[in-house]
């Protein structure tokens, strides 16, 4: 069975609140951009991609479950409010504004089209929302395919392990993943010997939701804590043939600066010392050439009793009691706490932009030129062109 973070036909959003996983799946009803935001705000639904997906869907069926404006225009400028409402609900991950962005162009048009009306104002907007789900997927396998010939290249063949941060896979997008779909395409290739994945505190997105989807796909892997990272590349990396640390990203700038969970920069520096690849796995949608590098990249806080305490089913000694949900406090009492969301790794860490389109890696000049990426995304400029294949 497919693990889906996001259930959609029209009139109907469902997500998976990714806040009781791994113990409980229990999805959650979206009305309305409202809803939308509120299930992103809380990071029930969370990861660049989905972000992006769950605000664009959650205002398509909210039209759609709504009688709209027959005036074109009126319909249009009612979109274009709940658009920038729903990119307010987290600054870091470029998807969201990303989407909003493309989706303002296609209302604009519809709203300007001959003898156009509510309705096919509010059609043009779901249809395109819609999509977005649909090539986010293909998107993903495509940085799974070009990522895992990247590393398999470079490792000179056999089986390789990996390591991977946070959560990049199904229930950070509309399925299959980013590094974690580089994972996904290794294991199906038979090239990988093990995944190794950090737990990410605080929201743990690694021993919840990373190795929930490496369980049910039945990849062999391990789950470390964030602090042993450098000791596995020492002491396991030869024997365990880890030959790359991969990554997806929030939002990458335009000189290859990338801003990811927090914990992924100190992973590119150990990576760095160790002599192992670090690459950075993420759809173009993920790229913004309008940020120029990773200084301007706004860092979200979250807040600090997502550090301090602790959730989960409680435990009696031998099962868990999924009827109970026990908060637990692990930090000292007043204890101040500075809780950021993402940290950014700067491009000189990063050996490849694993892309849907091929993998981007740097010039003679030491430097990454995406625009060639973007180009492609817009002329069909066959990945060839781009290095690393
Ligand atoms: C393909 S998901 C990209 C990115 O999003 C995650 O952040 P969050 O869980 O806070 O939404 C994490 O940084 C992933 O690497």
């Amino acid at each position: 069975m497919v693990l889906e973070a996001i259930r959609y036909s029209p009139g109907s959003l469902e997500i998976l609140n990714q806040l009781k996983l791994p113990h409980q799946e229990e999805y959650d009803q979206v009305h309305s951009s409202t809803d939308g935001w509120h299930a992103i705000k809380d990071m029930r639904t969370r990861g660049a991609p989905a972000i992006a997906i769950v605000a664009a869907l959650s205002l398509a069926v909210e039209l759609q479950n709504s009688k709209v404006s027959d005036k074109a225009d009126e319909v249009a400028a009612f979109i274009l409010e709940k658009l920038n409402y729903l990119v307010t609900s987290r600054p870091t991950a470029v998807n969201l504004a990303d989407a909003a962005r493309k989706l303002k162009k296609v209302v604009e048009s519809a709203a300007k089209a001959k003898d156009s009306d509510g309705a096919a104002v509010s059609q043009a907007y779901c249809d395109a929302a819609a999509q977005m789900m649909i090539s986010d997927v293909s998107d993903n396998q495509g940085i799974g395919k070009y990522g895992a010939e990247w590393i398999s290249k470079q490792a000179g063949g056999g089986q390789v392990s990996v390591l991977t941060h946070c959560n990049t896979g199904s229930l950070a997008t509309a399925g299959y993943g980013t590094a974690l779909g580089v994972i996904r395409s290794l294991h199906a290739n038979g090239s990988l010997k093990r995944a190794f994945c950090t737990e990410t505190r605080p929201y743990n997105q690694g021993s919840r939701l990373t190795a929930f989807e490496l369980v049910h796909d039945k990849i062999p892997a391990t789950l470390i804590t964030d602090s042993m990272a450098s000791a596995l590349l020492r002491l396991k990396g030869p024997s365990e043939r880890i030959a790359a640390i991969v990554v997806g990203a929030d939002r990458v700038a335009a000189n290859g600066d990338t801003a990811n969970k927090i914990g992924t920069y100190q992973l590119a520096i150990t990576a760095k010392h160790h002599g192992v690849k670090f690459l950075v796995a993420a759809p173009r949608t993920t790229i913004d050439l309008q940020t120029l590098s990773g200084a301007d990249i706004t860092i979200e806080e979250r807040p600090g009793q997502e550090m301090t305490f602790i959730k989960g089913p409680r435990f009696d000694g031998v099962d868990l009691d999924l009827s109970q949900t026990e908060t637990v406090s692990i930090a000292a009492k007043g204890i101040d706490v500075w809780n950021p969301a993402f940290d950014v790794t700067p491009a000189e860490l990063i050996d490849g932009i694993i892309t849907e389109i091929g993998v981007v890696e740097k010039g003679e000049d030491g430097k990454f030129d995406l625009t060639i990426a973007m180009e492609a995304h817009h002329e069909g400029i066959k990945p060839s062109t781009i290095g690393g294949l």
